[in-house]
């Protein structure tokens, strides 16, 4: 059984800060959702109206939920390409992962130590969807499990427009979505909490444990739920919320096409960065891996409720914004805001890559030349390229990005700066809670890497 009342400290602000929480992420969901499609498009000011119940409960949208859910989990089930080990758990267990069938890190130059990574190994099941993928040369060599996912996905409502799918009907359905995706991660975070009681104690997250049912409820007991090797958290971060956003954007854009004749160009530098992150993350899904929320936080509604409702509806927020607030947008300054997003993304491939390769396998040559220093646990810190700028460049590469999202939409309201706004504030709060665990782990050598390395996110700034 699990042990209650952990000595873990809580986070959060503790029981009420995670009620709150509860109540005041879906709020302002609906909040920014009713506000983007209002005239005056106020972030700060009350929401236009409050909706009814019978704007928001649709059947019908319950139905679509749980059938892109059906979806993405069938195309999560198709046989993997190949198989990676996660990190050491605490019963010293690692749990495996269908993953893609990249031949090491594709922005660094490959190398052939990576084709024999202890992390992978090849494995026993087919790969059907994928060898007929490209063999249709819908799939590039190389991408895997996820980014074929994605692939497939655009394949089917690509077949399903042809026939006749009204997708530039899903803007006005965006309300009665959101809460039928709400209702669901609420109904899926309890049936984990319920899943976490019988669960041994090994499987247990270090925080999420602390006996108050409703912390408890919030953060997630459990640290990688799973039936069979089904795992829950790992395809909840990366395959439904994330392709729903895409897709999402994807129906803003065309109903934009059919309200002005054609989608404006600030509707598709949106839709581009947006599919370019999404992509790079399902491509590179291999590095979800060594991320907190897999390693670290269990998995209950803040997660659940992410992955599920927050990211596809919040995320989407410039596009919803742009089809009813059109920003006209001149190729110079279009030009700049695509030099803004190719900056970002650079630093936060760079970092995220750097990291991996070195954490996967600290003698490959593509990051051996890198200054490290020794920890006590026998695990090295880099001290140079990335990690020597700064302790989070990928956090600093992924906000310089958030800004070229923002940009687009002009500077004429707050509500498009919303995703930036709400992203700086998430990944402050992460970046200390992550130098916490880091200290805790690393101890005097990590007070040694801030010495080395003193600022968090921006360089000379903080
Ligand atoms: N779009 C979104 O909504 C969100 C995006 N993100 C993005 O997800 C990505 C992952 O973020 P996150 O999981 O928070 O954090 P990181 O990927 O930065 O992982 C932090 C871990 O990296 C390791 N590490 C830290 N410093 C070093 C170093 N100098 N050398 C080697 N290893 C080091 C430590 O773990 P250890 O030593 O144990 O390996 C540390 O705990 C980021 O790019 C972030 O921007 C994150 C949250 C939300
Ligand atoms: C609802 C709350 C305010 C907080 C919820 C946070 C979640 C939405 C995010 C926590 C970490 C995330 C990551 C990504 C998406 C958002 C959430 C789930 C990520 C999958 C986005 C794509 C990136 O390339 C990534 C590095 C794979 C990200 C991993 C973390």
């Amino acid at each position: 059984m699990a042990p209650q009342g952990s000595r873990a400290e809580l986070e959060f602000g503790g029981p009420l800060g995670a009620a709150a929480l509860l109540l005041l992420l879906p709020a302002t969901m609906f909040h920014l959702l009713l506000v983007a499609r209002s005239g005056p498009a106020r972030l700060l000011g009350p929401p236009p109206y409050l909706p009814e119940l019978e704007e928001l409960w649709s059947p019908w949208a319950l139905l679509l939920c749980l059938t892109w859910l059906g979806l993405q989990a069938a195309l999560y089930l198709l046989p993997a390409r190949k198989v990676a080990e996660g990190q050491e758990l605490k019963d010293k267990s690692r749990l495996s992962y269908p993953i893609n069938g990249r031949r090491g890190f594709h922005w660094l130059p490959p190398h052939p130590s990576s084709l024999h990574s202890q992390h992978c190994c090849h494995s026993m099941y087919g790969e059907v969807a994928g060898v007929a993928l490209r063999k249709l040369k819908c799939l590039p060599n190389g991408s895997g499990q996820g980014f074929q996912a994605l692939v497939l996905t655009a394949l089917l409502v690509g077949l399903g427009v042809l026939a006749g799918l009204p997708l530039s009907a899903l803007p006005e359905m965006l309300l009665p979505l959101a809460f039928a995706a709400t209702l669901i991660a609420f109904i899926f975070s309890l049936l984990l909490y319920l899943k976490a009681l019988v669960a041994p104690a090994s499987a247990l997250a270090p925080g999420g444990n602390s006996g108050n049912p409703i912390y408890d409820f919030f953060l997630g007991r459990e640290l990688n739920p799973r039936i069979c090797s089904f795992d829950f958290k790992y395809f909840c971060e990366l395959r439904p919320g994330l392709i729903g956003w895409v897709l999402i954007n994807l129906a803003l854009l065309m109903q934009e096409a059919e309200l002005r004749g054609s989608p404006s160009l600030a509707m598709w530098l949106v839709n581009g960065f947006q599919l370019l992150y999404v992509g790079d993350a399902l491509w590179h899904e291999e590095a979800v891996l060594t991320t907190m929320d897999i390693i670290h936080d269990g998995f209950g509604f803040m997660l659940a409720f992410g992955d599920l409702a927050w990211v596809p509806f919040t995320y989407s927020l410039q596009a919803q914004f742009l089809l009813y607030h059109p920003e006209p947008l001149g190729l110079p300054l279009a030009s700049v805001i695509c030099l803004i997003n190719a900056v970002g993304y650079y630093i936060f491939r760079g970092a995220n890559s750097q990291k991996n390769a070195f954490r996967k396998n600290p003698s490959d040559p593509r990051v051996a030349d890198l200054e490290t220093i020794s920890t006590a646990t026998g695990r090295r810190l880099l001290v140079s390229g990335w990690w020597g700028m700064v302790r989070h460049p990928n956090y600093l590469g992924d906000l310089i990005m958030a800004l070229a999202w923002s940009l687009p939409c002009g500077v004429s309201h707050l509500l498009p700066y919303f995703y930036l706004l709400y992203f700086t504030a998430l990944l402050v709060h992460r970046e200390a809670r992550d130098e916490q665990q880091c200290l805790r782990k690393y101890g005097l050598a990590w007070h040694a890497y801030c010495r080395r390395v003193p600022y968090r996110i921006v360089p000379y700034i903080y």
